[in-house]
């Protein structure tokens, strides 16, 4: 497990380990430069004679690890530069030490640097700090910067990047590899902050968990090799690893069943029945002849039999799939993920007593999953889609509070949210998942785990995880320009903790 932080969290950590724990400012700021040196030492100490450093620093502390960096690059004998921007006279008290010191150390600091001699570009200008729009004189310097050939380096945060949301505030510096600060901040993870961050190194300045004090991030995400399966029972039975009832597909719309029970089956549910439009029988059976069949009459009976029940993935917004839903929402309590048109059907004025019902349920304990897209949440909250996406978390908490469910809001950046406790943001997956059937995959998936006793949280959390692990897998064979939903439902739990 990786915690995501936002800025006011990471200011707060910062804070408790000066006043609290006890380590001065000081003293993070120079393990911080630290850091940032090695990196660059690792990268550039074998061509160390032609490697030039121009630093650009603000005028808050991210400008005076800027300062610090500078000076323990000099002292390790590179040639190193730094240009200021800003008002010195409002500089920070740490800032104005660092310069002190700096003074006495072979760095050139006038205001006539020309950036085309440098070859290594580092930007410290704004960090966790930044608090509005880079304009004027940061916006020419954050363009100075792009516009440079050579490494780029970010400290903390490509400045103009929002830490807490990955928004260009204004416009930012677009980093190589960003070397962060105690805990990854949310804005290198989400889009387009990802972008600009490049590769993201985590560097361990002191501040940790004794720096929570009792509150812990909201917010993170799991590493390669993080996730576990439930231990498979050697002497289970198809009965042991749960039957998986899925309502999906209408006529027309065969292959979202086929995608999603194939994911549930390849996640290891035992038993794996669809409920679908009859047009759809001989389809289904050719598709997935391990699938057992039923018409839409035989739901009511297929609900006793089921463990866990899932029902969207193509079932379009007729009549017979608004029947479908009602029977499924009123007929049972078992274990619930809804899924593409039955969350459609939810937002509708004709599902709105279900959707009531529903919430009711939830609140009376029912496991009810929601895995909206973004376009599919907007609908549900009645918001905008650009208001969905700009502060996906927010919203997967708004609906997760709602209907006192797991709220899976899928995007490049699927967030997974309880009604209480951390969100869960994934970072698995590759822009080759936006293909058409991907949602209907990752149904299955959630419904497979949910089969075999995940509970909900986790089944979330670990589903998408493994259906981005699985996206990565198939981008590895397919490049993702190629890939197509089919082959992320085969790569499934294959070598689930090895990226492509
Ligand atoms: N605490 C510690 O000991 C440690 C901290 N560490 C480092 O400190 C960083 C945080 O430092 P920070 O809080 O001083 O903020 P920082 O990012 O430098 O920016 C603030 C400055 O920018 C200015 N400003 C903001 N937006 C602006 C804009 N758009 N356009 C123009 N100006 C703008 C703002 O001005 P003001 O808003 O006050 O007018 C202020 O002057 C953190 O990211 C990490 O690198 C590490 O060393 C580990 C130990
Ligand atoms: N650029 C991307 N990076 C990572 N994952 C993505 C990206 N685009 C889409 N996905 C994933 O693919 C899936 C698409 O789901 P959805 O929009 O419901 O598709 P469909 O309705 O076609 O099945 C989601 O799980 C989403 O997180
Ligand atoms: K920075």
């Amino acid at each position: 497990m990786k915690y995501l932080v936002t800025a006011q969290e990471m200011k707060q950590y910062d804070k408790n380990t000066i006043e609290y724990l006890g380590i001065p400012g000081p003293v993070l700021m120079e393990r911080a430069a630290l850091a940032a040196e090695d990196f660059l030492k690792e990268r550039f100490d074998a061509v160390k004679e032609r490697t030039k450093v121009l630093i650009f620093a603000g005028m808050g502390n991210n400008g005076g690890d800027g300062l610090a960096l500078a000076r323990l690059l000099a002292a390790d004998g590179y040639a190193v530069a730094v240009k200021c921007v800003g008002d010195m006279q409002r500089a920070t008290k740490q800032w104005k030490s660092q310069w002190q010191t700096l003074q006495h150390f072979p760095v050139k600091t006038d205001s006539n640097i020309a950036v085309d001699e440098y070859n290594v570009i580092v930007d410290a200008l704004f960090g966790v700090g930044l608090s509005r729009p880079v304009e004027g004189n940061y916006a020419d310097a954050v363009k100075e910067m792009n516009k440079a050939e050579g490494f780029k380096l970010a400290l903390d945060v490509p400045s103009g990047i929002c830490s807490d949301t990955g928004r260009v505030l204004g416009c930012a510096f677009l980093a190589d590899v960003t070397v962060t600060f105690g805990f990854c901040k949310r804005g290198l993870v989400l889009y387009p902050g990802a972008e600009y961050a490049g590769e993201v190194r985590t560097a361990n300045v002191g501040i940790g968990q004794e720096s929570f004090l009792g509150q812990e991030p909201e917010m993170y995400t799991y590493e390669k090799g993080s996730v576990q399966l439930l231990k498979r029972n050697a002497a289970g039975n198809k009965g042991t690893f749960g039957k998986a009832l899925l309502v999906a597909g209408s006529n027309g719309m065969a292959g979202a069943a086929i995608l999603a029970a194939k994911a549930a089956y390849r996640t290891g549910a035992g038993m794996v029945k669809v409920i679908t439009a009859e047009e759809n029988r001989q389809i289904i059976q050719q598709g997935i002849p391990e699938a057992l069949y039923g018409s839409c009459r035989q739901l009511t009976e297929s609900l006793d039999w089921a463990d866990v029940i899932a029902i969207g993935p193509g079932i379009g917004r007729e009549e017979q799939a608004l029947q479908c839903l009602k029977t499924v929402v009123e007929r049972s309590r078992k274990p619930l993920v809804l899924d593409a048109d039955a969350l459609n059907l939810l937002a509708e004025e004709n599902g709105r007593m279900l959707a009531e019902e529903l919430r009711a349920q939830g609140a009376e304990g029912r496991v009810i999953l929601l895995t909206p897209h973004v376009g599919e949440l907007s609908r549900l909250l009645k918001r905008t889609t650009s208001e969905c996406k700009d502060d996906l978390p927010a919203c997967a908490k708004i609906l997760a509070k709602r209907f006192h469910a797991v709220a899976v809001a899928k995007d490049a950046r699927t967030v997974v949210c309880k009604e209480q406790g951390a969100c869960y943001l994934n970072t698995t997956g590759n822009s080759g998942m936006a293909t058409a059937g991907s949602g209907d995959v990752l149904t299955g998936v959630i419904l497979g785990l949910l089969a075999q006793g995940m509970d909900a949280p986790e089944a979330a959390t670990c589903g998408v995880y493994l259906h981005g692990m699985a996206g990565d897998l198939a981008a590895g064979l397919h490049t993702e320009y190629g890939v197509m939903a089919g082959d992320i439902a085969e790569c499934l739990i294959k070598n689930q903790n090895k990226k492509a």
